[in-house]
């Protein structure tokens, strides 16, 4: 039998807006009924381009909000190649040291596979290869909030470095390059990653989409 070509599902929008709340949430109550091989995530924060050769202070410099921070080119082609129902070694990020780390994730093709991440839909090669296209359409002053809370916690940051990068980069990226991706957006959805109307659409599509045939 012919396998069923993944469908891809891109999550979008700023930084904080519960891109990856909302992703997990949708995988974590679907992973029983469809299996390891029903549904999986990808982040597009895996394929930030690897900075390794650069010393720290150069990589606390980089503007990790502009397109061309992210190896987008081989995330486009990794997804070419699910699609092809073809296996991936997935680069690994870390936010720690700003670089990848020393080793690679085996991603196998799944029926369904969510792409979460800042710049998905600003890239048109990216664009071609969703199936359906979301925006996480949260107020950035709702984001930024998060984004202290979380950034402290779990990216080993201060309190200065969040304000600083938010200011130097994040909110201009998102005005110049985020915010006007949001027009290709099939779904835009409200309220961040607890939206569970939001949830219930998206979950109850993915569930008609696993019980199709397999395409001829
Ligand atoms: N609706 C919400 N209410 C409260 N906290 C939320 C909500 N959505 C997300 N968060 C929290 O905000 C932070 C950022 O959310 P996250 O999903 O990591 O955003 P993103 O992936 O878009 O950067 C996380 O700590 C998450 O638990
Ligand atoms: N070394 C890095 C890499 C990325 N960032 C920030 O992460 C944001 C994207 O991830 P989200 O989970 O928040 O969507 C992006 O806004 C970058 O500024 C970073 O701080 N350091």
């Amino acid at each position: 039998m012919k396998p069923i070509k993944p469908t891809i599902i891109a999550i979008a929008g700023p930084s904080a807006s519960g891109k990856t709340l909302f992703a997990k949430t949708i995988h974590d109550e679907l992973i029983e009924e469809l299996g390891e091989s029903g549904i999986s995530i990808i982040y597009e924060d895996a394929y930030y381009r690897d900075q390794s050769h650069l010393s720290m202070q150069e990589r606390e410099q980089t503007n990790y909000d502009h397109p061309s921070a992210f190896e987008h080119e081989l995330l486009s082609e990794h997804l070419n190649k699910l699609t092809k129902n073809q296996t991936i070694n997935s680069p690994v990020y870390c936010y720690k040291t700003h670089t990848r780390l020393n080793e690679s994730k085996i991603f196998s093709p799944t029926k369904i596979i969510l792409v979460e991440g800042i710049l998905l839909l600003s890239n048109k090669e990216l664009r071609e290869c969703f199936d359906i296209k979301v925006y996480m359409d949260t107020p950035l002053d709702i984001c930024l909030i998060r984004r202290i809370k979380r950034d402290l916690v779990e990216r080993n940051r201060s309190i200065e470095s969040v304000t600083n990068q938010y200011l130097a980069t994040v909110r201009p990226m998102y005005y110049q390059f985020i915010e006007p991706s949001k027009a290709w957006a099939d779904i835009v959805i409200t309220r961040g990653g607890k939206n569970r109307m939001a949830i219930e659409v998206i979950k109850a599509k993915i569930r008609q989409l696993s019980q199709l045939p397999p395409q001829q």
